[in-house]
């Protein structure tokens, strides 16, 4: 069985106290971005090992014993006691990006499995699951526009639709520390909350909606924030970092046919696709 974990990106995102347990109460909103991974798994029919991971694509940091997809499989498998299973990941989305693409990856393996193994766990419990391993991840298993609070983990829904929207995304050659990130951050509540900026017109965003990893992360890494300067320039109607970066994203008109123009760098990882 293959599945196709997308990323995400954050529709402002603003960091509002610090909790006792170290964590961040934050608000935000998630909306799905198609850029993909792929993630396939069959029956392991040989040897004793309970999973083999086979990677390709980009790289992933660690051990396979770490990888999000192994630890949502063990999650599982604690509680069914499932068969073995031969992995297969193909990495598209880059990592350590605000991407959310490990997050995603976790998501849909439980979600595969919950398919594969007839598990019938409900989308509140595989969301339980999800949030176990890790902040961000419960919202990419309904995987729609999402209103976040917590720790990016209790939802509501929101009806927004950017569908046609043009998106240009760009991963700089940067990688920053989302531990780190938060740890600079002074935590407040904007004066226009997030739910109210959603309701005006995309060309008021600019002026409203912030990504508060911004104010840190810019003057950290210059390069950053000429990304999205290059987006504004280029016509996007709003731009701005995803989650702690290092990616930035534009939104361009559905009409828009200048979008392909600029060039951001050998290094950097950019996607131009339509938002759904
Ligand atoms: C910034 C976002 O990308 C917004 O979508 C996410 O909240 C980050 O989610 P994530 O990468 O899945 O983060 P995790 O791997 O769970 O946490 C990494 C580190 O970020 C800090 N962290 C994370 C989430 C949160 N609400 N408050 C925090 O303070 C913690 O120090 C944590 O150890
Ligand atoms: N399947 C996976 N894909 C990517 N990273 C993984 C995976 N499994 C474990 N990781 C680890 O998780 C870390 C963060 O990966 P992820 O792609 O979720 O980061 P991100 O783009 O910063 O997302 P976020 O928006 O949640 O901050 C990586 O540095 C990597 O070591």
């Amino acid at each position: 069985m293959i599945t196709f974990p997308n990323a995400k990106i954050n529709l402002g995102l603003n960091i509002v106290e610090k909790r006792p347990d170290g964590y961040h109460n934050l608000e935000t909103i998630f909306y799905p971005v198609p850029v993909e991974d792929a993630l396939e798994v069959n029956i392991l029919n040989e040897g004793n090992e309970k999973f083999r991971l086979h990677q390709a694509g980009l790289e992933i940091e660690g051990e396979a014993e770490n990888n999000l997809v192994v630890k949502a499989y063990k999650l599982l498998d604690a509680e069914f006691n499932l068969p073995p299973v031969d992995i297969h990941l193909f990495k598209h989305i880059p990592s350590g990006a605000g991407l959310g693409g490990g997050s995603s990856d976790a998501a849909y393996m439980l979600k595969l499995l919950n398919e594969k193994f007839n598990l019938e766990l409900t989308n509140e419990t595989l969301e339980e699951y999800a949030a176990r391993l890790g902040a961000d991840c419960a919202f990419f298993i309904r995987n729609t526009p999402t209103y976040a609070e917590g720790i990016g983990n209790i939802f509501s829904p929101i009806s927004l639709s950017l569908k046609g929207y043009q998106i240009v995304l760009v991963k700089p050659d940067i990688f920053v520390s989302t531990r780190e990130a938060f740890a600079q951050i002074k935590p407040h509540r904007q004066p226009v909350p997030l739910k109210e900026v959603i309701k005006y017109p995309m060309k008021e965003w600019r002026e409203l909606m912030v990504n508060d990893f911004e104010e840190s992360v810019f003057p950290q890494f210059p390069g950053i924030k000429e990304i999205k300067e290059k987006l504004y320039r280029q016509g996007a109607i709003y731009a701005a970092m995803t989650g702690s970066g290092s990616s930035v994203f534009g939104l361009f008109k559905p009409e828009d046919t200048k979008t392909a123009e600029e060039d951001f760098g050998e290094k950097a990882f950019v996607y131009r696709g339509v938002l759904k």
